[in-house]
């Protein structure tokens, strides 16, 4: 049986993970994964609905930070800790780095406090591959003004997306032997090149 992966990807909004998504998991396929594909803040009906408020309403920063691992507890139990039991893949659209780039990097929440949450939710379970896609600031702002409406992070100003990337960055140089830090101020097939040659050498470890 091929081994469970659990898989993130995380970014500054606009860096283009999203994109990746259905690439990766046609690779696991490819192998003989079966993948779940899920995403945070959401992949639950509940989670869903925190994701509703997370995106859209103004709250205390420590009221975000304690809601985005509420729906993270939830997510944990109803979809990824079954998924990996089962033997199946998770792949996720975003996971506790994302805490830790955004309410620490870019609100300025105590990481110690972060800490204390990453801890208590989920203190056995890290992701194995964590895919990291980094861009200058300008180029995420021009792809995001191009897309869509902007919700409640996407309308914060350049110099919080400075400091999420940058909490983003420190936690890949802390974590090196689960991130990848992937140039996403290239061409779609560049990317996807690397990304190939990123799975294959996960899958053969
Ligand atoms: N390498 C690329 N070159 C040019 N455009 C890109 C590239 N990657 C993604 N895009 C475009 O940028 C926009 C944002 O991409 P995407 O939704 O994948 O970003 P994201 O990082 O998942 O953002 P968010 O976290 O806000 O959902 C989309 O319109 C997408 O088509
Ligand atoms: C998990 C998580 C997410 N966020 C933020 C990051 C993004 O701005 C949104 C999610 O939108 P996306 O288009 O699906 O990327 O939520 C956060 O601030 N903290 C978190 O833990």
């Amino acid at each position: 049986m091929k081994k469970a992966l659990f898989i993130t990807f995380e970014g500054i909004d606009g860096a283009g993970k999203s994109t990746h998504i259905p690439f990766v998991v046609g690779l696991l396929q490819q192998a003989g994964h079966k993948v779940i594909s899920t995403r945070e803040p959401g992949g639950t009906k509940l989670g869903e609905q925190l994701r509703d408020l997370l995106l859209h309403q103004a709250m205390h920063l420590e009221t975000e930070a304690l809601l985005m691992f509420a729906a993270r507890r939830e997510h944990i139990a109803q979809v990824i800790e079954p998924a990996l039991a089962r033997g199946d893949t998770v792949v996720s659209d975003r996971f506790t780095d994302a805490s830790f780039a955004y309410q620490g990097g870019g609100r300025k929440l105590a990481l110690s406090k972060l800490d204390a949450l990453e801890n208590w939710v989920h203190p056995h379970l890290q992701p194995d591959l964590t895919l990291l896609f980094d861009v200058p600031l300008e180029v995420a702002r021009t792809r995001l003004d191009a897309a869509r409406d902007p919700d409640k992070f996407e309308q914060e100003q350049s110099n919080f997306f400075a400091d999420t990337r940058a909490e983003y960055l420190r936690r890949a140089a802390e974590f090196p032997e689960r991130f990848r830090v992937i140039n996403s101020n290239r061409a779609i097939a560049d990317i996807q090149h690397e990304l190939t040659q990123i799975i294959a050498s996960v899958l053969a470890a």
